[in-house]
């Protein structure tokens, strides 16, 4: 198979990376799960005692981000979760993060997902997704992943911290969330994960019956 790069954007827990993951197994193509690049950014600046929304700061830390980062396992706190958004929104940071995101796709093709995925990093990606669903649906499915995780917050703790991303990520001049123009939207909240990936693997065999 020619190597391709597939764009998925969407809000927070929309079904973006369980999507991603099963398309880059089926279509035999690496995965980058993009929000954790500023995820690490975040964590870094807290871990120096940093206000995540200083550009100098926050630019310094995404310039000396490195591969080994990424496997940190105290990336997916409602902490970290709200400092991401923080840094996502400098526009020097997501400048630095760039080249780290071309070049993962650069040898072999790609799955990324994030929210700039088919707007900004690969707009010439040969398949874009926007993946959507309501806020109660994603709050719920990211509620009772937080449950089985053993974590304490409450349903609509979950819900403010995913209004308040998804604000934060819609709004910002730098790289806003919104579907590429030529994006697939899919808006999976009657839809279950297998039917959400049977849609997505039909767009993805069209656009690989094209190159
Ligand atoms: N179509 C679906 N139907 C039901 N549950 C789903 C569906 N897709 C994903 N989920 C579940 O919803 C939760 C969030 O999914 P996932 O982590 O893939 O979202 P995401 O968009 O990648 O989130 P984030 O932006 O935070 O990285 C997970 O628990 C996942 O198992
Ligand atoms: N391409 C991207 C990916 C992520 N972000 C920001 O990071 C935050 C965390 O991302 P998750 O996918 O792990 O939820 C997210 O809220 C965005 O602010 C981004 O800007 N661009």
């Amino acid at each position: 198979m020619k190597p391709i790069v597939i764009a998925i954007d969407g809000p927070a827990a929309s079904g973006k990376g369980t999507l991603a993951r099963r398309l880059a197994a089926a279509f035999n193509l690496p995965y980058l799960d993009t929000g954790l690049l500023y995820r690490v950014v975040a964590r870094r600046v807290l871990d120096h005692g940093g206000n995540p929304a200083d550009p100098a700061i926050a630019t310094a830390q995404a310039r000396g981000l490195g591969r080994l980062d990424l496997g940190r396992d105290d990336l997916r706190t409602p902490e970290v979760d709200l400092a991401a958004s923080a840094v996502a929104s400098i526009a020097a940071v997501r400048a630095a993060l760039l080249d780290f995101q071309r070049n993962f796709a650069a040898s072999s093709g790609a799955v990324l997902d994030g929210r700039d995925i088919g707007t900004i990093v690969f707009p010439q990606a040969a398949v874009k997704l926007f993946i959507t669903a309501s806020l109660d649906v994603r709050a719920q499915r990211r509620f009772a992943e937080r449950q089985i995780q053993g974590h304490t917050a409450t349903l609509d703790a979950v819900r403010a911290d995913l209004a308040v991303r998804d604000e934060a990520d819609r709004t910002r001049t730098a790289a806003p969330l919104r579907p590429a123009d030529d994006a697939h939207v899919l808006d999976t909240s009657a839809l279950d994960a297998d039917h959400a990936f049977a849609a997505a693997a039909a767009w993805v065999n069209q656009a690989l019956a094209k190159v």
